[in-house]
């Protein structure tokens, strides 16, 4: 009866191409043997091997792999296809069935609660706050000018969570130092926990999950983690307390946290406090994990590998100098948002270190309908991955795909490209809710910094090695030499992106050249004849 069911399901499935899998283990002992760094190339391979939609098996699943523009549209524009895929369910133990997670009714109604909290009008309020945290950032690298080098990360990432903590939160985390720390720790932790488990279908059942080691390490990390939002969540109240009873005291006093438009931690705070019990602490909780986690981390990764690429290329960094110091004239950070939008070679330059470097280069769906990319039916409930990494990279799209080259984003390279060909912040019903906070916090941090920097960067891009995980980041951090205040040139480095992955592909396709390997490979290609 159940082979009768699956049969034509996996039937329907082969027919895209792909590479071979084994019963029960499919293709995982690739992505198992595969070394993290090596991921991005494989899949790449991948793509280039079998077309612009792949068929893999995750143990006896089947995902589809999406690397085409018109394929990512198929499935991102409709509003049937807003449910997550399963992998999603790894990020539960921490982010609960927040924002990011949820689907159906839960995700209308949150989506509809927190989208104006991100209102322009909103965003507008914050400005301020994030070039005090900018001009915090240029003062603490200061210590750092006079060595030789130093890795930049835990900087960024630390201005990133002072960010969205001070605004979206309302709450101030500068005194916190070894909560912070930790919290920080913990999501690197929970990052590798997440991608062990993804890469590996016998962590996939929660029960084998609970007995192994990535689960004992993840459980700690989210102890941690949700320490931190549990420290956010009472200080704002504390805070709220204290403005009310403000409030109070001077009746004519206009309290700042209850004006009309709410700040995000104010909104679901509001509703908490209602007795309809419609929002527990564990939702206020699971939120504010969710945008703690999307409001820190992919944006400290955009500035770290935005700063990484300028301090590649002189040629390009002395024109964001030449435009910034035009703009900026005399003032240390930029000063208001039509400044802001006047930065138009720094903004091409974020763009394309988007493009090259998305923070979040995989989405995954489940399939509310059947699909058809390429002449392939992809059947509703179906897993599939939006690759967005590669898509960024197609030549078709872009004239210079493996290059740093910011002229892709000059209006008249970009204004007829198709829509779906880029996708930073994903496409559709479900994009990011943050990009527009997003795009305004990388231009002031980024224009204050090069105001008064110059940067260096130190590892050719042919030997840094790029570890994928929830995200994609540099395994060793990134190492630069900066020079405050004095502009000098350096000599630019050779770009070469993907190492070579052959044997990756050759081991998807059983031609391991590994001699205790070859038996039980070719045992597993006989047994796959019969499924
Ligand atoms: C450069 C910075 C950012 C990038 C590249 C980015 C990218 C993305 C991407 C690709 C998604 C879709 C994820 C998926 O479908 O699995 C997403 C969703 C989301 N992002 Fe961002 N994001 C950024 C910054 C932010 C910020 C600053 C916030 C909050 C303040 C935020 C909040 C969210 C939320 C809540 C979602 C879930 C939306 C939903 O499912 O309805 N993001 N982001």
């Amino acid at each position: 009866m159940l082979s009768q069911a699956i049969y034509p399901y996996v039937k329907l499935l082969n027919k895209i191409p792909g590479p071979n899998g084994f019963p029960v283990f499919g293709c995982s002992f690739i992505g198992l043997l595969t070394p993290r760094d090596k991921m991005l190339a494989l899949y790449e391979n991948f793509f280039d091997t079998f077309g612009h939609v792949v068929r893999a098996w995750a143990g006896p699943i089947g995902v589809v792999f999406i690397g085409g523009a018109e394929g990512a549209q198929a499935v991102l524009s409709p509003t049937i296809n807003i449910e997550k895929s399963f992998q999603y369910e790894f990020f539960k133990p921490w982010l609960g069935s927040g924002l990011l997670i949820s689907h159906g009714q839960k995700w209308h109604s949150r989506h509809r609660l927190l989208r104006p909290a991100f209102h322009s009008t909103i965003l507008e309020k914050f400005f301020d706050t994030i070039v005090k945290n900018s001009e915090l950032l240029i003062r603490e690298l200061e210590s750092e000018t006079n060595a030789q080098e130093f890795d930049i990360t835990p900087y960024l990432k630390e201005c990133s969570l002072h960010n969205i903590c001070e605004t979206a939160m309302g709450v101030k985390m500068h005194e916190e130092v070894n909560l912070k720390k930790n919290y920080l720790k913990s999501v690197q932790t929970y990052s590798e926990t997440f991608y062990e488990r993804m890469m590996n279908p016998f962590l996939y059942p929660t029960i084998l999950f609970s007995l192994s080691s990535t689960y004992r390490r993840q459980k700690e990390a989210v102890k941690i983690l949700h320490n931190m939002s549990m420290n956010v969540i009472k200080k704002r109240i504390a805070e709220r307390r204290l403005q009310r009873e403000n409030a109070r005291v001077n009746k004519n006093s206009k309290s700042e946290g209850f004006s009309k438009k709410k700040e995000f931690l104010d909104v679901l705070l509001d509703i908490s406090e209602r007795d309809d019990n419609e929002f527990t602490t564990d939702d206020v909780r699971e939120e504010v994990d969710t945008f703690l986690l999307g409001g820190h981390n992919t944006v400290s990764m955009t500035l770290y590998w935005t700063i990484y690429l300028v301090g590649l290329h002189p040629d390009i960094q002395e024109k964001v100098h030449t435009e910034v110091d035009d703009i900026l004239r005399s003032a240390e950070a930029p000063k208001d948002t039509k400044m802001l939008q006047e930065l138009h070679y720094l903004e091409c330059v974020i763009k394309e270190s988007l493009r090259l470097y998305p923070p979040i280069p995989l989405i995954g769906r489940t399939l509310g309908e059947d699909v058809v990319i390429n002449d392939f039916k992809i059947p509703a409930g179906n897993w599939v991955a939006v690759h967005i990494h590669q898509i960024h990279r197609l030549r078709e799209h872009y004239h210079n795909p493996n290059e740093f080259d910011p002229s892709h984003f000059f209006p008249e390279n970009s204004r007829d490209r198709y829509p779906f060909a880029y996708l930073p912040f994903s496409g559709g019903p479900r994009n990011c809710l943050g990009q527009k906070f997003a795009m305004m916090e990388l231009k002031i941090v980024l224009a204050t910094f090069f105001k008064h920097y110059e940067v260096k960067s130190l590892t050719k891009q042919e030997d840094m090695k790029v570890l994928l995980d929830a995200v994609i980041r540099p395994e060793n951090g990134i190492w630069i030499v900066s020079i405050f205040g004095q502009l000098t040139q350096f000599s630019s480095r050779c770009p070469n992106f993907l190492p070579d992955v052959s044997i990756f592909v050759q081991l998807s396709q059983y031609s391991s050249s590994c001699l205790i390997f070859r038996p039980v490979v070719s045992i597993f290609v006989q047994l796959s004849q019969f499924f």
